[in-house]
């Protein structure tokens, strides 16, 4: 039994370089083409975010001396490659699925409308949604709460390297502690930055649940689909 029938999952675009320094390691695409196709199987319609942090980070660039803007196109062409890998890996293991550009490129993807994504998501295709909102100064957090919530998914997913949220960065302090669930209001007044406010907000605004778990453990995402409680639940 699935617990969301309709979710938007929001990978990390540096969760995607495995072990590497910088790209994408095959090895972690195909684990999470493989733990999608299992919860597609289930028929669980799923639309996707792939950030583009293993390429290239707007702001990132602006520190170097980069044209922030510039350099935000540059991080959204970024999530536009990671999409196109994972939609390979997907059709590779025989996963139907479709890249949306939110920034006019036809061929490499068509252009993003909410009614077309839709229809491709009642056509139990994984609809891949890249170039984040199309924007510079956004995230691609900000850009799957934007999709998350014009798709109306049940749930948004944010899959990464940590486990939940904890009252501090887990990976700079190793006496953080787990967040089972927590609302909106408390990620505010503790401050916490697992996802920038603005991405925060919308879903806030929109009632839009988020669940943080570990997507680079096999098997994490279906667990999720069917309710166990492995990460932090996030809601209003
Ligand atoms: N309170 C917190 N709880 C959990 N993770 C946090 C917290 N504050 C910051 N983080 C960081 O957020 C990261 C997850 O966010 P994500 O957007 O997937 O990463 P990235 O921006 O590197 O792609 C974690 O790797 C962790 O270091
Ligand atoms: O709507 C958007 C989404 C992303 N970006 C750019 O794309 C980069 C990559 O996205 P992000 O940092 O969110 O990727 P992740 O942290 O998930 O790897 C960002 O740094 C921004 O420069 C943008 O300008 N507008």
């Amino acid at each position: 039994m699935v617990k969301y029938n309709r979710v938007l999952l929001k990978l990390s675009g540096e969760s995607l370089m495995g072990d590497q320094q910088y790209g994408i390691d095959s090895q972690r695409l195909n684990d999470y083409a493989e733990q999608i196709k299992e919860i597609a199987n289930l028929g669980v319609q799923v639309g996707i975010v792939i950030g583009g942090g293993n390429i290239f980070r707007g702001l990132s660039g602006a520190a170097k001396g980069f044209d922030r803007v510039k350099g935000d196109s540059m991080g959204m062409l970024a999530t536009v490659i990671n999409s196109l890998a994972l939609n390979s890996a997907l059709e590779a293991i025989d996963c139907k699925s479709c890249v949306l550009t939110a920034i006019r490129m036809e061929p490499i993807g068509e252009f993003y409308a909410k009614q077309k994504a839709l229809d491709y998501l009642d056509k139990g295709y994984v609809t891949i949604f890249s170039a984040g909102t199309g924007n510079p100064y956004f995230t691609t957090d900000t850009g799957s709460s934007l999709r998350g919530i014009e798709m109306e998914a049940d749930v948004m997913l944010k899959g990464t390297r940590v486990d939940g949220i904890y009252t501090a960065d887990p990976e700079k302090d190793p006496k953080a502690s787990k967040f089972e669930s927590i609302t909106f209001d408390e990620i505010y007044n503790k401050n916490l930055r697992i996802m920038d406010l603005t991405a925060t907000t919308m879903c806030k605004e929109n009632d839009l649940s988020i669940i943080v778990f570990d997507m680079d453990t096999k098997g994490n995402l279906k667990k999720v689909i069917e309710g166990e409680n492995i990460g932090t639940l996030v809601h209003n």
